[in-house]
């Protein structure tokens, strides 16, 4: 088996699985993973996430063009700009999942984690006294415009683990599609926390 075809059924996998926990619905969602050349296998735009086959997958550059002349993710720049401000990261997730949604319409411009064991699970932070700014970004159907606040707020904070898009999903990543799996799922638990107890506050 090729890097590529390791890495297209490690996304298939990981589409299942973002699926079964609701946090992929309909056709929403888009999953990447590196390859040690710096080519990226990427979800097909469109694609049922949860439905995906090796056939869904597709190389791009590091420029974001395809190899095969397929389509890829509409928001293929979203990863793009992950991949070049870290070298470390090998795989970007990007699910829709409610608690992140219901959370952009609680909060304003960021989401802050802290006192949360599961912070621990994120690559770098070994701690729950760790605070964690989750910015939220408005919706914005121009991706490469989304993608420059992105950049934007990288520069200015020169750390990032995850960001929430306002009444869309959020971007998690890691240096394996195991790590980014294990960072949705504890960045989804933590955001599905804060929506509760907001719930139970107000
Ligand atoms: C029905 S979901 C709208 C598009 C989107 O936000 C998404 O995540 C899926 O887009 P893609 O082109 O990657 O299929
Ligand atoms: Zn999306």
């Amino acid at each position: 088996m090729s890097d590529f075809d390791t890495l297209a059924a490690e996304l298939v996998e990981a589409g299942r699985e973002l699926y079964r926990r609701g946090w992929v619905p309909a056709t929403s969602g888009n999953f990447s993973a590196r390859l040690d050349d710096g080519t990226i296998a990427i979800t097909a735009s469109g694609r049922h996430k949860g439905r995906l086959t090796a056939g869904d997958i597709l190389r791009i550059d590091a420029e974001g063009r395809s190899l095969d002349g397929r389509r890829p993710s509409a928001e293929t720049g979203l990863h793009l700009g992950i991949y070049r401000r870290f070298p470390q990261v090998r795989a970007v997730l990007h699910p829709h999942s409610p608690a992140a949604v219901l959370a952009s319409r609680l909060f304003k411009g960021e989401l802050v984690l802290e006192d949360h064991e599961l912070l621990k699970a994120l690559d770098g932070i070994d701690t729950h006294a760790h605070r964690l700014v989750v910015p939220i970004f408005a919706n914005d159907q121009d991706i490469p415009r989304l993608a420059r606040k992105v950049d934007q707020w990288i520069e200015r904070h020169r750390r990032l683990h995850a960001y929430i898009i306002a009444g869309h999903g959020f971007y998690a990543w890691g240096g394996s599609v195991a790590a980014a799996l294990t960072a949705v799922e504890a960045l989804e638990f933590m955001f599905d926390c804060e929506v509760r107890l907001y719930g139970v506050r107000s």
